[in-house]
């Protein structure tokens, strides 16, 4: 029988795998509320210029094998409540969000399924209201912890699908690590390019803004290493590469909150560097400074 893939958030990176799986012939199903679904029959999504005619649903009959999380981190415990009756102990979850805590987030909320680890890494997703545009849907990273697993059975059933559909995929020795290669990628260029409304190409040149990227994530790198995740200067190499292929013109999701003038991500950056650089004790000036400017930046654009 065919897998059932229950999606929860339909915007620049859930519209990009779902029309890949979708259009691979996987049993996929976005689930939201009735007002969402509403808006989307009557503005269907359009992918890289080719409408898609997703399935929709305000719950289904039975729980779902795999689900996909791909909201903002605001929006996460409103997709817990639209997910509780779609999960039961045979359902596997992957969490699309940046950041280090949604996992931990939805295995509190779902202790009867399997939530692994995961990450997207090499999009560029953009969406402007139902369009959405990418040049690369780059590849999902996921896993246990540390792989293999005492849950490698779940792990295959993931990649068996994301293989039908030609989804890349990488499942790494040490998950762990890539979260946070992840994180210290986002808390660098998603904030800085958040408060100057800069697409990758500024940051894909030497200049200001790629250093003030660069200075962000190295504090991620001793804030890692004090919690004894291995992080270092590789990472920033690595993370260059992966920069240097994204399409110039494209922008940050964070930049693309900021530019159209929604909250942003900065608590699950900033705001969680700051709370672990307390509890290190790893001073981390930048990511305050970050902090400040994307709180006052949020509380301006709140009183017009
Ligand atoms: N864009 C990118 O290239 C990348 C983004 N990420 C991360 O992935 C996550 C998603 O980002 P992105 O796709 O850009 O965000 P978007 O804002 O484009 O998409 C989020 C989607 O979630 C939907 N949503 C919000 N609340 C609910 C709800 N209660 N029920 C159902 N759907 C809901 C929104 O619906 P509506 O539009 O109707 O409000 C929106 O379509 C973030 O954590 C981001 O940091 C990771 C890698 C790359
Ligand atoms: C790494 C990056 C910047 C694009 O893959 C991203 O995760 C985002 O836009 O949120």
């Amino acid at each position: 029988m065919s897998p059932r893939v229950v999606l929860v958030g339909l915007g620049a990176v859930g519209a990009g795998y779902g029309s890949v799986l979708r259009q691979a012939g996987i049993d996929l199903e976005v689930l939201a509320d009735p007002a969402r679904i509403a808006r989307y029959g009557s503005r269907p999504t359009v992918v890289n210029g080719q409408p898609v005619a997703f399935a929709m649903v305000t719950s289904a009959e039975a729980p779902a094998d795999l689900v996909l999380v791909a909201v903002k981190r605001g929006a996460l415990e409103e997709a817990i409540e639209l997910l509780t009756p779609q999960v039961g102990p045979g359902t596997v979850i992957l969490s699309l969000l940046n950041g280090i805590d949604s996992e931990e987030v939805l295995a509190a909320a779902f202790p009867q399924a399997t939530v692994l680890l995961a990450l997207s890494v090499g999009i560029d997703a953009v969406r402007d209201d139902r369009e959405v545009h990418y040049s690369s849907l780059g590849r999902i990273v996921f896993g246990e912890p540390a792989n293999p697993g005492p849950r490698a059975d779940q792990v295959a059933a993931v990649a068996a699908i994301f293989d039908r559909a030609g989804v890349a995929y990488q499942v790494p020795s040490d998950m762990v690590r890539e979260l946070w290669w992840k994180y210290l990628i986002n808390v660098g260029v998603n904030q800085v390019s958040a408060i100057i409304g800069a697409p990758y190409r500024v940051f894909q040149v030497e200049g200001e803004a790629r250093a003030v990227m660069i200075a962000a994530q190295r504090e991620v790198i001793a804030v890692a290493n004090a919690l004894g995740i291995g992080l270092g200067e590789a990472d920033l190499d690595r993370w260059l590469e992966v920069l240097a292929g994204l399409g110039p013109d494209n922008f940050t999701s964070m930049a693309q909150d900021a530019l159209a003038g929604r909250p942003t991500e900065v608590d699950s950056f900033a705001g969680t560097m700051m709370a672990l650089g307390e509890r290190t004790g790893v001073p981390v000036p930048v990511n305050t400074v970050l902090f400040g400017l994307l709180k006052a930046r949020e509380a301006v654009l709140a009183r017009r």
